[in-house]
């Protein structure tokens, strides 16, 4: 792993790093926010994942998205990923909604995107095994959140793998690729035509299939220019109330999709995970 820079920031650190990724086979980067406490011998602080959305790096969340005052309090680290491969070699797609900047969290299967874009192997094993090795972290004390794409990332990881994260939540997440376009495109070239391989990486579909958490909190903008077509909030909550699950949706009159969105509502989202965390 390599530094790429630190930067002193309410009294804890923001870093960027990057490393060879064996999952992707390509460089990634990724930024760390370490609040004060991770400076006190023996520390070992819990964790709050961030998954991005469509276009973004690590930078998008880390510049606009205001989390490390909560953090700092907290005394939570704050881990922002890419969100695919990246590099001359890496196969792309003319648009901003598949191939570079859209690996959407899954571990392709199809030619030539196979080669590189296995982001669920690199979210869920590879980094999290960099983050115990380099950071002061305490691995059981884990929970994820994200935006859109990132939003559908954290709710799909931690339906698929239970027990690892103590609490889940999204902002303005895609709730289910199965139903919107974005989730046809990408899914549809990352994983093939046939739909049944999708559902291990669709929300709705996984609680269908009997995955289970005890609660969610999602925060979603009212005025949101791709709720309709695209997020479809409706059908998590229809999903959760039939399976069950405490989902706690709330929408926000006024805001858009952006990160003047995300940022109004971190605090409360970091809050919300440090007392399942801390
Ligand atoms: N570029 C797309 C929108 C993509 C988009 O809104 N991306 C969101 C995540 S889904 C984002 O966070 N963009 C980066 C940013 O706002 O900093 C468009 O123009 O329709």
């Amino acid at each position: 792993m390599e530094t790429i820079s630190i930067n002193r920031s309410f009294g804890g650190t923001q870093g960027v790093y990057k490393h060879a990724s064996t999952a992707t086979g390509t460089e990634m980067t990724f930024a760390v926010y370490l609040p004060p406490q991770a400076e006190a011998p023996g520390a070992k602080l819990p964790i709050l994942w961030y998954l991005s959305g469509l276009t973004c790096t690590h930078a998008n969340v880390m510049e606009k998205g205001e989390y490390r005052r909560a953090c700092a309090e907290l005394g939570i680290i704050f881990i922002c990923p890419d969100t695919s491969p990246r590099g001359d070699d890496v196969p792309d797609d003319g648009g901003y909604d598949f191939g570079k900047g859209a690996g959407f969290y899954v571990d392709a299967t199809q030619a030539p995107w196979s080669q590189n874009f296995q982001m669920y192997s690199y979210i869920t094993e590879e980094l999290p095994g960099i983050i115990a090795d380099n950071f002061p972290a305490d691995m059981a004390r884990q929970s994820i959140t994200g935006h859109s794409m990132g939003g559908h990332g954290a709710l799909t990881i931690a339906l698929k793998n239970p027990g690892v994260f103590r609490s889940v939540s999204a902002f303005a997440p895609i709730a289910s690729p199965l139903n919107c376009p974005w989730g046809h495109k990408a899914l549809g070239g990352y994983l093939g035509v046939d739909q049944a391989g999708w559902r291990a990486y669709d929300s709705i579909a996984l609680i269908e299939d009997g995955a289970r958490l005890p609660e969610i909190l999602v925060d979603q903008g009212a005025a949101d220019n791709f709720l309709v077509e695209q997020l479809k909030p409706e059908l998590l909550q229809a999903a959760c109330e039939k399976a069950g699950i405490a989902l706690t949706l709330r929408m926000q009159p006024g805001y858009d999709h952006s990160y003047y969105f995300i940022s109004s509502f971190m605090d409360d989202h970091v809050r919300w995970h440090g007392a399942r965390l801390i």
